[in-house]
């Protein structure tokens, strides 16, 4: 989710939560220093200490939860909800029904969760019967991972600033304001409007990687009408050069409405299939270099010359995943059972959204020949 660094924004302010409500990542790792670390050496051995803001975060709700009513914040987690849609929640037949790339996606953060369960193991300050609720140590995964707020300096979960749903153009932006100039304490959150807001109008923020709907389904659980959808390349160990040149899942997308294609998606698959193919060092070169000094001409020279080629490889990528997602559909209705899989009905959108996208790209990518 998109914070704003620093101080006062321009817009009216629709709310503001004091520094004394807000879970900070960092203030809670003070609190816990001395207790956490074979918790946290169990983290990093799993490789994923670069989560352990999150797992402080977590590790803070589960204690505020056995509180129980004595805790401050009883009546925000009561209002929590139970029932998530989010990859950690679907079953293993759900899981089955995803083609490779939502599926990639969903496995890490399957994989982050048992990381968290496993280091919980060695945090002494939780309950046994706590440790050992499948279904409240995934609650306290899923509050922290849909809820959490990345300050300039911190990660965050901000009661009561933390009801905003996600939308494409956000009207409101979160920032934090130290009043007190007290570099020591947590600033406080506020929260203005970044435009006029109609009466009714949902004030909404823009989540991260808006334009990857598959992302945004597996990790805060919904499908919204994204703009744009990831093209689902996937190349593994990619180079170095390959990342400079675009590959990046926010920059290769594809517009869901006329399934126009993202310039980025060319250049990473000429440059990948430059890379590959033997005798083409010296293209290579010239297109990176002329990639990284801006040479759009020479860009644009290079590309011709290859057009057929990148639009034959593009189109078999499209219809490779248009087939995987439509055995897969299949499958989904053949075994549609919302009572044993209530998230099926989603995850069918989820592919029909892919279906619909992708067809418009074929299309497109037909008509170039
Ligand atoms: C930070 S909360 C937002 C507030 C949410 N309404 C609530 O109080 O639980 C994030 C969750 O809200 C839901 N959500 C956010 N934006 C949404 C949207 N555009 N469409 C549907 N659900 C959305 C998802 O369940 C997501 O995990």
């Amino acid at each position: 989710m998109r914070v704003l660094p620093g101080t006062k924004y321009q817009g009216n302010r629709v709310l503001a939560v004091p520094s004394e409500m807000i879970l900070s990542a960092s203030q809670i790792a003070q609190e816990f220093r001395g207790y956490v670390e074979s918790a946290l050496q169990t983290l990093e051995q799993k490789g994923y200490l670069h989560l352990q803001p999150h797992f402080h975060l977590f590790l803070k709700i589960l204690m505020e939860y056995e509180k129980g009513e004595s805790s401050a914040y009883y009546p925000w987690l009561n209002s929590l909800p139970r029932r998530w849609n989010t990859a950690v929640s679907f079953d293993y037949f759900c899981m089955s029904t995803l083609p490779p790339y939502i599926k990639k996606v969903c496995q890490k953060k399957r994989d982050e969760l048992s990381a968290f369960q496993e280091s919980l193991k060695y945090f002494d300050y939780i309950l046994p019967e706590t440790k050992s609720d499948d279904e409240l140590v995934k609650f306290a995964y899923n509050v922290v991972m849909t809820r959490i707020l990345p300050s300039q300096e911190d990660h965050n979960i901000v009661p009561a600033a933390d009801y905003f749903n996600h939308g494409n153009e956000a009207n409101i932006v979160i920032c934090y304001n130290n009043n007190n100039n007290n570099e020591q304490t947590t600033a406080n959150c506020e929260v203005y409007a970044s435009r006029d807001i109609a009466p009714g109008e949902a004030l909404t923020l823009t989540y991260d990687m808006p334009t990857n709907p598959s992302h945004l389904l597996a990790t805060y659980g919904f499908l919204n009408e994204a703009p744009a959808t990831y093209c689902k390349l996937l190349f593994t160990n990619p180079s170095e050069k390959l990342k400079q040149i675009g590959y990046d899942p926010s920059q290769l997308v594809f517009s869901t409405q006329d399934g126009s294609i993202s310039s980025p998606i060319w250049d990473v698959i000429l440059y990948s299939k430059l890379e590959r193919a033997p005798g083409m060092a010296e293209a290579k070169n010239a297109f990176y270099e002329a990639h990284m000094s801006g040479d759009e001409a020479t860009k644009f020279a290079i590309h011709s010359h290859f057009q057929e080629a990148t639009c034959t490889v593009l189109l078999e990528h499209v219809e490779t995943i248009l087939k995987e997602v439509s055995q897969l559909t299949c499958m989904m209705e053949q075994f549609r059972d919302e009572d044993r899989h209530p998230r099926l009905p989603l995850l069918m959108e989820h592919h029909a959204m892919v279906t619909s996208t992708f067809s418009k790209v074929r299309d497109n990518l037909r008509s170039m020949y």
